[in-house]
């Protein structure tokens, strides 16, 4: 307990966390939420501090989950940028506790599990959701939620047809030249979108950038950017439309401008599925309203430092 934490920077982190260990772990933690029994899971809605100068907020995300004994907290400030800004719109730190002594065993960095953690509840959300006949993924936005979901989504689906989007088209064939497999470039998300199975929204808007009348009956729309009450990635349209998956409801109804602004009802959290008591309406319209929860990154901290451990 005296020991000084461990530091574990970026790339340490993305050499020690894999989805295949991840999804499994993430799925439990995500039924676990939804049993709603404190006793198991104790997780409050983010605290939020804006930085109205710099036209961001510093999150905080404390978590606690009590059977795995796993004390965890993330700090990240994120960002609304211009277009064409080469500043972060994430930055993200993760400490991990021993819950009986209160120390800090490791400061990690929050990117990568920022990042894989998100598509990989995503992931889940699809696995869950999207059509049963799949062939088309289309990416709107292209920085690196973009990258770890097309990454996820490659690795656990097999798409014939993978699109990007992005504001920048420079951007989007950037992106597509750093994948591994083959992406097509889109100019505008009506046509991006067109046919497409899943959706998957990853843009840093704050007014709609996907509309329901461009999106084919029966796809699955994992929705992971606006965050933020009075921000929106999809219109009212396409959310009234379809039945609405979210991670947290209290999470939602708190800071889900695309939830509160259109006036939507959540049908289900993705761990009320997994746990069998809401249906998973795969033949509907569906999104799955991500805003992020703590201890999806207090289960990515406790497996990156097992991981660490088990080398050391
Ligand atoms: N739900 C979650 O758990 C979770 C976790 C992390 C990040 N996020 C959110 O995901 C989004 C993407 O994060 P990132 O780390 O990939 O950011 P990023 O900065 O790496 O990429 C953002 C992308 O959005 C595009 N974009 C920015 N403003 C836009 C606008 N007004 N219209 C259209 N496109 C726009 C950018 O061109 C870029 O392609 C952000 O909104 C972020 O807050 C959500
Ligand atoms: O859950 C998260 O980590 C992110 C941080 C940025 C804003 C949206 N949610």
């Amino acid at each position: 307990m005296d020991e000084p934490p461990v530091l574990l920077r970026q790339d340490e982190v993305e050499g020690l966390l894999h989805y295949k260990d991840l999804i499994p772990r993430l799925e439990v933690a995500l039924g676990k939420f939804s049993k709603m029994d404190s006793a198991e899971v104790i997780q409050p809605v983010r605290t939020t501090v804006p930085l109205q100068k710099y036209n961001g907020f510093l999150g905080l995300m404390p978590a606690y989950l009590v059977h795995e004994d796993i004390l965890c907290t993330k700090l990240v400030c994120f960002y609304k940028r211009e277009s064409g800004s080469t500043l972060p719109s994430t930055q993200a730190t993760v400490l991990l506790f021993d819950p009986e002594y209160g120390n800090v065993k490791a400061v990690m960095d929050g990117e990568v599990i920022t990042a894989k953690r998100t598509a990989a509840v995503s992931a889940i959300s699809a696995k869950l959701l999207m059509p049963a006949k799949s062939e088309v993924l289309t990416i709107l936005g292209a920085g690196h939620q973009a990258l770890s979901h097309y990454n996820v989504f490659t690795e656990t689906f097999s798409f014939k047809e993978v699109r990007v989007w992005s504001r920048r088209k420079e951007m989007a064939e950037r992106f597509a030249q750093s994948t591994q497999g083959h992406v097509t470039v889109w100019e505008s998300v009506e046509e991006a979108v067109n046919g497409a199975d899943v959706i998957v929204t990853v843009t840093g808007a704050s007014e709609p950038v996907l509309f329901g009348q461009w999106v084919k009956p029966g796809a699955h729309v994992a929705a992971v950017g606006a965050c933020r009450p009075d921000w929106r990635e999809l219109d009212d349209v396409l959310m009234r439309q379809a039945e609405v998956y979210v991670d947290s409801r209290e999470g939602a109804i708190a800071e889900s401008g695309d939830i509160i602004l259109s006036g939507a009802k959540v049908f289900a959290e993705l761990g009320e599925v997994l746990n069998g008591t809401r249906p998973a309406l795969r033949e509907k319209t569906t999104v799955f309203k991500s805003l992020g929860m703590g201890i999806q990154d207090a289960v990515s901290a406790k497996l990156v430092f097992e991981q660490w451990k088990s080398k050391h």
